[in-house]
């Protein structure tokens, strides 16, 4: 018998008291406002109830990045379902410069939700898998008003952490700190049904994912790394490694949650200031808790990602994450620099 996801959540939280039921109801909220985005990826240019998706907005976000429509059609969907769901404080997004208090007129809840509503927005128009990436923390203090301060807590401290990716298939992966499991959209029922529970990485791979057209700009120890798996079994890793690149996190986290892998995407020296491209809060922290989960590893090169203290919403890190005996080595020629 299939067992849909508000049934999974049930049993986690009756059978293991794992989750309290204001989160169950959170996450069943975000899931509901993910189906949505899918009915609208899926339909394209056919354009949706939710409008004309494809193409970009014209404007840019507090990355400095120009917003494509889906950027802000999914910003909105997820911010109008979880408004008025009662559980929440507050929310954060790639898509908003600041948080998004739960105005008075809603019942308060205690949770703080950060997502990038919108992964591999460069893949939207050329029917690439893209997807949603989230992370929920708890107010500091549920006895004061809520600030940009709560959110602003290591990745260690997330009570849940999924993304949904929106393929050939709409998947939606979800850890509430008790391994890690998948959930497969059935659009005849129109709810997530569980198809894989306790997914587990490999600790060893064949199967790097990086940027390589930025090699020439990366640090000598992912350039040693990345050579040395070029040289393939007549190097020093005697084995040949397969490279991929989907260019959305998702989709690559994805693959490496489903068969191992490493992904990196490491600081270089086009933007030195930058710990990286992509974000703390809404990407790396969920995308590591999930990693971690599943028996893998995730480091910023030199320490793990979940234990970084973050200073700013939108602070940015460098990103090495997967099979945990890759992620080791990585990490370990950053050390010996
Ligand atoms: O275009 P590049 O440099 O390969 O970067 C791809 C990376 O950028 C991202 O698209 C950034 O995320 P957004 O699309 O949410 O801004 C990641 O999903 C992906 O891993
Ligand atoms: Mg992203
Ligand atoms: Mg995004």
């Amino acid at each position: 018998m299939s067992v849909s996801l508000t049934r999974y959540l049930v049993e986690q939280q009756r059978a293991k008291g794992l989750i309290p039921s204001e989160l169950r109801l959170l996450l069943e909220v975000v899931a509901r406002a993910c189906k949505s985005i899918s009915h609208a990826v899926n339909k394209g240019a056919l354009g949706s109830e939710l409008g004309d998706v494809m193409g970009s907005a014209g404007s840019e976000n507090v990355q400095g990045e120009v917003q494509k429509k889906l950027d802000i059609i999914a910003n909105d969907v997820l911010i109008e379902a979880n408004e008025w769901g009662g559980h929440l404080a507050a929310m954060a997004s790639e898509e908003m410069d600041s948080i998004h208090v739960v105005p008075n007129r809603y019942p308060q809840g205690e949770y703080l939700l950060m997502f990038d509503p919108l992964d591999g927005s460069s893949n939207i128009e050329v029917n690439v898998s893209i997807g949603t990436i989230f992370s929920v923390l708890k107010k500091v203090d549920p006895s004061k008003g809520v600030s940009e301060d709560d959110f602003l807590q290591p990745g260690t401290q997330q009570v849940a952490a999924g993304y949904c990716v929106y393929g050939p298939q709409t998947t939606l992966v979800l850890t509430v700190g008790d391994g890690v499991a998948m959930f497969t959209l059935d659009r005849e029922q129109g709810s997530f049904v569980l198809t894989q529970e306790n997914v587990r990485i490999p600790a060893d791979t064949k199967e790097f994912a990086i940027n390589m057209s930025n090699m020439r700009h990366w640090d000598e120890p992912v350039k040693r790394y990345i050579d040395e798996c070029l040289q393939g079994e007549e190097g020093p890793r005697g084995k040949n490694f397969n490279m991929r690149w989907i260019a959305s996190m998702v989709a690559d986290v994805h693959r490496i949650l489903t068969r191992g892998g490493v992904f990196m995407y490491p600081w270089d020296k086009r933007e030195p200031g930058k710990a990286g491209k992509l974000r703390l809060m809404y990407e790396a922290n969920p995308m590591s808790w999930l990693v971690e989960q599943a028996g893998g590893a995730a480091t910023n090169g030199q320490q793990r990602i979940l234990d970084i203290q973050p200073t700013q919403l939108h602070q940015r890190v460098s990103v090495v994450l997967g099979s945990k005996n890759e992620v080791e080595r990585v990490t370990s020629y950053h050390a010996q620099k």
